[in-house]
């Protein structure tokens, strides 16, 4: 199966490391700065599970290539819109399209670019980040890829995409149910990333707090009483689950915003937390804790603008 990965970053750098250990055929779309980075460097993976060196096969935007059965996309959501024109010459109307964003609102401008059908479900949860040099540091026990059709069927396509993440030494977990695994994560993802960058430290301290432990709860049952008034698929009791694993975390835990905000990077606070804040607004639910972590991020990003204009 040939596979396009787009962005050799944190997250794509990382399960497309081990798909090639695996000696699948990847390819990453890059950008030129990338490219000629990654030429001189190679691709390097320093992991818990066990480092990794390639020097992977690469593409930009204005090269031949005959379309691809499976394209992951791993970009920031602030960088999807680009991304979607750069990827279009490798998309064939067979090519599956699997995103590894965090939140749900890409999907309406993924399958708007490809269409409905081409479109799968996709989600990470592994604790990956780039350092200076470009390494990408893996950090956490969990590494888990979870794909899917948003369908729940058991497609001939999806069987197919499992035998080529089959043996692959990450967890790639093919789902019936993938459109409520989004929603689950977008719900521990926004109350996570929040919830550590408003606070600036990892989840162990916050939640040892018992003011830290009421407000990741309140803020869990806000965002599940948005989501609920949205008709998301999510299970009843998922605010508990989602404390639960929040709990269950190393102590030492960060989300990649905090990651992005210690690195004075942009964030994913539109796509994440200002989706949901403007749905709730329509709706008339009252997001009190989503308005002030919200609020907290989006003077973060006017600090970094500013300081960005001034240098
Ligand atoms: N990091 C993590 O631990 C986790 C992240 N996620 C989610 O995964 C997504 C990706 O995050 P992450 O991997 O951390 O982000 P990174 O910033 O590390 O990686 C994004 C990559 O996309 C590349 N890119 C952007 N636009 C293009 C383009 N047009 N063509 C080719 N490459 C492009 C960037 O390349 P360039 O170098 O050129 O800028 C960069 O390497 C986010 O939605 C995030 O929330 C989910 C779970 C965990
Ligand atoms: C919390 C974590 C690391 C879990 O995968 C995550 O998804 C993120 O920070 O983007």
């Amino acid at each position: 199966m040939k596979i396009l990965i787009v962005g050799a970053g944190a997250i794509g750098g990382y399960f497309g490391g081990r798909l090639l250990e695996k000696e699948e055929d990847v390819t990453f779309l890059v950008r030129e700065g990338k490219k000629e980075k990654l030429q001189q460097t190679g691709l390097n993976i320093h992991s818990k599970h066990g480092d990794l060196q390639f020097s992977p096969k690469l593409i930009t935007k204005n090269e031949q290539s005959r379309p691809f059965d499976v394209v992951l996309i791993s970009t920031k959501s602030y960088q999807l819109a680009n991304a979607i024109e750069d990827v279009q010459p490798f998309v064939g109307p067979e090519t599956m399209i699997l995103p590894l964003l965090n939140g749900i609102a890409h999907l309406q401008s993924l399958t708007e670019a490809f269409g409905e059908e081409n479109v799968l479900g996709g989600l990470c949860f592994v604790e990956s980040t780039l350092a200076e040099d470009g390494t990408i540091v893996q950090t956490s026990p969990v590494h888990q890829l979870i794909y899917g059709e948003r369908t729940g069927e058991k497609t001939e396509r999806i069987g197919k995409l499992e035998s080529a993440f089959t043996g692959t030494k990450a967890e790639f977990i093919k789902s019936d149910h993938i459109n409520q695994e989004m929603w689950h994560k977008y719900l521990f993802i926004t109350a996570m990333s929040g919830i550590t960058s408003m606070m600036e430290t990892s989840i162990g301290p916050i939640r040892d707090l018992e003011t830290g432990q009421r407000t990741i709860q309140a803020f869990l049952e806000e965002l599940t009483a948005i989501m609920e008034k949205m008709d998301a698929p999510i299970k009843p009791g998922i605010a508990e689950t989602q404390l639960k694993r929040i709990n269950s975390m190393g102590a030492e835990m960060k989300s990649s915003m905090q990651r992005d905000i210690e690195k004075m990077q942009p964030t994913e606070a539109e796509h994440l937390q200002g989706y949901l804040l403007v749905r709730a607004k329509e709706m008339k639910v009252a997001a009190p804790v989503l308005e002030i972590i919200y609020t907290k991020l989006k003077l973060y990003e006017q600090k970094i603008n500013t300081d960005l204009q001034s240098e």
